[in-house]
């Protein structure tokens, strides 16, 4: 008798593998390898950006009072009393009608409280002395860039959780983060499994097909931000894969394995999980492609059975692989973005079960529009490519039609969403 498998709603299979998320873990990185990564403590500015009132433009300091009389007819002389550059202090203090050569980025002078652009003035020589003048007047504060317009000390700048893109890593650098803290990367364990398997460099046999599922789930283990161990492929033999299971345990927060997870008599996933001692979570989802996803635990280590069908182990990963190592990596929005899109196509073939389709997600006229990728089998590589999003077809007897509102996961997407699985919205135009 073949076992009978109870299938469970998406939102509820996603909710039994999220408590089992595991103790966020800290280390630290040089500033130069932390973009990508994601911050471990919140970043709080201890001083004023500009730290000093700074010139903005390339021209003179003055003190804006000596200017009041100038205009066209008569214009106001300045004795060019010095010069500054960027890094460097003008010591004295500027007196009536005394002028600073600036540059940009150059502190303010002692006394000066405006900078008239370059432009605006006449330089000569006279005498060996160097003279500007202007030709109107300037409000004290005109072209002051102020200490702390920019950011205030105490100020929060990040929170921890903060993707660190290139803005993240200048401001980490600005307020002196030469080490950053940063989550350690979740370690996820990858097999692959089935007698059919060749690696990719390997020549093409009767019967076999080469190994995509171990080299995606890879790629999509470094996209969801965590760090790949690879055990290898193995043939259908069960002692020889309960022997590696148990091994690549020992050296990984999560282990996924691709292959071997239905009800075919080489299917040894359900019979490695019980050697082992793991407790199965679940292992039917209502959901097409990935139906036969298993997820099990053992001490707290999640093991994740994903299926062999290159489109099934793809969107099985990403709805319940990646939030655990979001999750680890401080995310509060750990899931999948989700959106609300048009249907750019029909989707005629009705399921019971929720569809989740690979698709391409993109703006047309201000509106976000999905069309199905391509070929829609479990077992298709090619839709993958363009995948970009998984469109959420909810299960029933009607299929889908276009220009029906539906909801998308964004597969690219930095933002995440919280929880997305209330209110999955049955399409409607
Ligand atoms: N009688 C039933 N048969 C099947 C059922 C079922 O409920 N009853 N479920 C079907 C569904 S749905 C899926 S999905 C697959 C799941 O199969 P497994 O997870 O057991 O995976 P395998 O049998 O090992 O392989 C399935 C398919 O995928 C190819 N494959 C396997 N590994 C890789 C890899 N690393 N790279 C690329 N392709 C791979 C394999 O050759 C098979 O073609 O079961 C259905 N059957
Ligand atoms: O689990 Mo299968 O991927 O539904 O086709
Ligand atoms: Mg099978």
């Amino acid at each position: 008798m073949v076992e009978r498998r109870e299938p469970i709603a998406v939102g509820d299979a996603v909710q039994r593998v999220m408590e089992f998320a595991f103790q966020e873990k800290i280390e630290f990185v040089p500033l130069l390898q932390a973009h990508g990564r994601f911050l471990a403590e919140e970043v709080a500015a201890d001083d004023d950006v500009p730290a000093f009132n700074r010139s903005p433009y390339d021209g003179y300091a003055i003190r804006a009072i000596d200017s009041q009389e100038a205009n066209s007819e008569d214009p106001v002389t300045f004795h060019v009393v010095g010069e500054i550059g960027a890094g460097f202090l003008f010591e004295k203090e500027v007196g009536f009608r005394q002028a600073v050569r600036i540059m940009t980025g150059a502190p303010i002078p002692k006394g000066c409280d405006a900078v008239v652009m370059l432009e605006l003035t006449n330089s000569f020589e006279e005498n060996n002395q160097m003279y500007m003048s202007i030709k109107r007047s300037f409000q004290a504060g005109t072209n002051i860039s102020y200490k702390g317009e920019d950011i205030q000390k105490g100020e929060i700048l990040l929170n921890k959780g903060q993707y660190i893109n290139p803005g993240v890593v200048a401001l980490l650098a600005t307020f002196g983060y030469d080490q950053v803290p940063v989550f350690r990367k979740t370690i996820v364990g990858v097999i692959a499994t089935g007698s059919e398997l060749l690696e990719p460099s390997e020549s093409l046999q009767p019967g076999k097909i080469r190994n995509s599922n171990a080299y995606m789930i890879m790629a999509q283990i470094e996209r969801a931000g965590a760090t790949v161990k690879y055990f290898g492929k193995f043939s259908d033999n069960l002692n020889q894969c309960i022997e590696v299971v148990k091994k690549a345990l020992q050296e990984v927060d999560i282990l996924i394995t691709t292959g071997g997870v239905s009800v075919g008599d080489y299917d040894y996933l359900p019979a490695i999980y019980e050697a082992i001692g793991a407790n199965v979570l679940f292992n039917k989802v209502a959901m097409r492609p990935g139906s036969v996803t298993t997820v099990a635990q053992r001490d707290g280590q999640l093991l994740f059975g994903l299926s062999g069908n290159p489109s099934a182990c793809y969107v099985g990963f990403e709805l319940f692989a990646r939030p655990i190592i979001r999750e680890a990596q401080g995310s509060k929005q750990p899931h999948l973005r989700k959106e609300r899109a048009v249907l750019g196509s029909d989707f005629k073939k009705a399921n019971p079960f929720t569809r989740f389709v690979r698709g391409k997600a993109f703006y047309q006229n201000g509106q976000l529009v999905a069309l199905p990728s391509g070929f829609d089998k479990s077992s298709a590589v090619s839709s993958l490519v363009e995948a970009n999003a998984l469109i959420v077809l909810p299960g029933g007897s009607r299929g889908y039609e276009t220009g029906m509102q539906v909801d998308v996961l964004l597969l690219e997407d930095l933002q995440g969403s919280e929880w997305p699985w209330n209110n999955i919205v049955k399409s409607y135009r």
